[in-house]
């Protein structure tokens, strides 16, 4: 990218740089931080509308605050670019969530500006309230905490559970609620009309105009009318805002909403906000994309486009490939369950805020009575599952692996105690690629596999998920885990008539001499390839597609323990807990003398990257499989 094209921008390597430049010149400086914005990310895609949006906001907010002093979090961070950008990282920007470059999250690894470590959603509040207290604790008071949420993080239950805590602490914090109406699909339910409501402010705005108007009626606007006008007005505005705000019902003090594309008015704002003490809200209204016409229109699609595009077409870029490919495994799953729930009356499909994420948006679609999207509320979705299901329905509730994490006790004690027939569908098992530590899917095998009554299983493609899906809703199944990767399986011919999967058994793929390899999921497919390399150079070895967890095939072991000298498990999650540990148990509870060697995902967090670098990293490519089992064949 030219320099020349950004002659401001160009000369703010740090904050300090912004804040020495006259106030009109911020119009410049957000001009240039959005085409560069542009420009980055129509080369090296990456999230997109969100930045766009908080231009302003991110410019205004680092000339108004003393960062890295002063604290700013971001909430979910996919929107920090700009910020990313302003504080030093402008040159190496070109590297956003490339394999060992920058991370597309903000990242105290990474930045002293980064004051927070985020990815998941709704986690500032608490985060700006824990430093706050902290400060205050050491007797620190020059220093502002800053935490900037969005209208659809605003919907977490974590987010209320922040907001109330501040309230009672009544400490030194500023939300900043960046109000788009959006998530990353429209975002719903009544948090987001309400915002919508107190933005338009039709209840203040038409009691206002029935006061002038009485007062117009009773004759009273005489002399000093002005005056008196305002005063009733203000405490009108008082009272409504009192009964009617739901920030300042907790006592916290909510000011706006503001135009978050005027960045001078904005920085008057902040500057005013920042002499205020205590506990306060601004409310702050953008528009997802702003500045780039086809991400404003198409809000969802932009959020992070699939490929490289031509920002002036707005056209995508798709890689040329020769042959068909494959479909997603989250197209399959939303096909399929609209499959069965047209078969089945009793299915309802369960979606916190990614319906087009993990391909929901299809059932909504075709039957939108019986597909839900419940805003960021993972926790929420288990447990509305478990009412559903106790009640008679056949809940899916797919929830993206690494967000499962929040509802890891609703599973337990809403789901599995109850021993409930829900459908939890693991979208983005595994490593997911350029989101990173945050996002990885690497922890659901070991985090689940404790907890009674649940059935594990992991397809190894697209077939067998929609088996698995089948086998799922048939009655009596219990609590259910379907788990699987992002992107593209291995099967163009996937529309098979559905077929049921006996739960807790696996199949043998081939039947080899000394080695056999145990996979759990879609790195079969890896397996598979390479088990027909040995073939042909003559060496058979032993490959079974185990397909759960839990319960294990204890059958299945018992052979393969009795046949072969050395056996190797692969799966994409971590190794500690996971399928290798419980094929480790089972061999040592059954005092088997094999030798096991256990691929998975090591003990460490594992960065951002391409899948097919990450999988090289940690030893979970078609060569560290040949490694493997060469070495098991001395
Ligand atoms: C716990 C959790 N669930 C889901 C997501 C996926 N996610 C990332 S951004 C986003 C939408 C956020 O909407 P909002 O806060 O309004 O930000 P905007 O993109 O509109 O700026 C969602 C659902 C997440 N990061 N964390
Ligand atoms: C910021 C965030 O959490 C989401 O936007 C996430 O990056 C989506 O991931 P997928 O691209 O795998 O849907
Ligand atoms: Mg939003």
């Amino acid at each position: 990218m030219e320099e020349a094209g950004y002659p401001l921008l160009s000369l703010i390597n740090s904050p300090a740089d912004l804040r020495k430049l006259p106030e009109e010149k911020l119009l410049q400086v957000c001009s240039e931080l959005r085409e560069f914005i542009i420009d980055a990310v129509s080369c090296n895609p990456a999230h997109f509308g969100a930045s766009l949006g908080v231009v302003e906001l991110t410019v205004a907010l680092h000339y108004v605050l003393n960062t890295p002093v002063d604290k700013l979090i971001w909430d979910v961070g996919h929107q920090a670019y700009g910020h990313k950008i302003l504080t030093g990282r402008r040159d190496v920007f070109h590297t956003n969530r490339k394999y060992k470059g920058i991370s597309g999250f903000p990242s105290v690894a990474e930045s002293e500006y980064d004051s927070f470590g985020v990815g998941h959603s709704s986690t500032s509040i608490s985060a700006a309230l824990g430093m706050a207290v902290a400060y205050k604790e050491q007797g620190i008071t020059d220093r502002q905490v800053v935490a900037v949420i969005g209208d659809g993080a605003m919907t977490a239950g974590q987010a209320f559970e922040g907001l109330n805590n501040l309230a009672s602490l009544q400490a030194n914090v500023l939300v900043i609620l960046n109000d788009n109406n959006m998530a990353i699909d429209p975002n719903i339910g009544g948090f987001s009309d309400y915002l919508v409501d107190i933005a338009t402010s039709r209840t203040y705005n038409k009691v206002r105009r029935e006061v002038i108007k009485g007062m117009g009626r009773l004759n009273i606007v005489g002399p000093r009318s002005k005056e008196m006008i305002v005063k009733i007005n203000n405490s009108v505005k008082n009272l409504l805002t009192r009964q009617t705000n739901i920030f300042e019902g907790l006592n916290i003090r909510y000011f706006g909403p503001v135009d978050g594309h005027d960045v001078l008015r904005l920085a008057g704002v902040l500057r005013d906000m920042k002499h205020i003490p205590g506990p306060k809200v601004l409310h702050v209204i953008t528009k997802k994309g702003k500045g780039f016409k086809y991400a404003e229109e198409n809000q969802t699609a932009w959020h992070a486009p699939s490929g490289k595009f031509d920002k002036h077409t707005g056209e995508i870029i798709e890689e040329s490939t020769s042959r068909p490919r494959p479909p997603k495994f989250q197209d399959v799953f939303g096909h399929t369950l609209v499959e069965l729930a047209k078969q089945n009356d009793k299915i309802v499909g369960i979606t916190p805020a990614m319906p087009s994420g993990c391909s929901l948006n299809i059932m909504m679609e075709v039957m939108p009575a019986r597909a839900f999207d419940v805003g960021i509320a993972e926790q929420h979705a288990v447990t509305f599952a478990a009412g559903l299901a106790i009640s008679g329905m056949i809940p899916f509730c797919n929830i993206y692996s690494t967000f499962m994490q929040r509802a890891f006790d609703q599973v337990i004690h809403d789901v599995a105690l109850q021993n409930l027939n829900v459908v939890m569908c693991l979208d983005r098992g595994g490593l997911v690629g350029a989101d990173g530590a945050t996002h990885h899917g690497a922890f659901d095998l070991a985090y689940f596999r404790p907890i009674p009554n649940l059935t594990i299983s992991s397809p190894m493609d697209e077939v067998e998920l929609r088996n698995l899906m089948y086998t799922a809703q048939l009655p009596d199944k219990g609590p259910f885990v379907i788990r699987y990767p992002r992107g593209i399986g291995s099967n163009e011919d996937w529309r098979k008539p559905f077929a049921e999967i006996e739960v807790g058994k696996g199949r043998c793929l081939r039947k080899g001499k000394g080695v056999a390899l145990l996979t759990l999921g879609p790195l079969g497919v890896k397996a598979a390839r390479v088990c027909d390399e040995f073939a042909a150079s003559g060496t058979e070895l032993g490959h079974y597609d185990m397909r759960f967890v839990k319960p294990l095939d204890e059958e299945l072991l018992h052979e393969v323990f009795s046949s072969y000298h050395s056996v190797i498990t692969v799966e994409d999650g971590v190794v500690a807990g996971g399928f290798g540990t419980a094929v480790l148990e089972f061999m040592n509870e059954h005092g088997y003398n094999c030798q096991l060697k256990r691929m998975g995902i090591p003990d460490r967090f594992v960065e951002h990257g391409t899948q097919a670098e990450l999988y090289k990293e940690v030893g979970l490519d078609m060569e560290a499989l040949r490694r493997n089992i060469s070495e098991l064949l001395k």
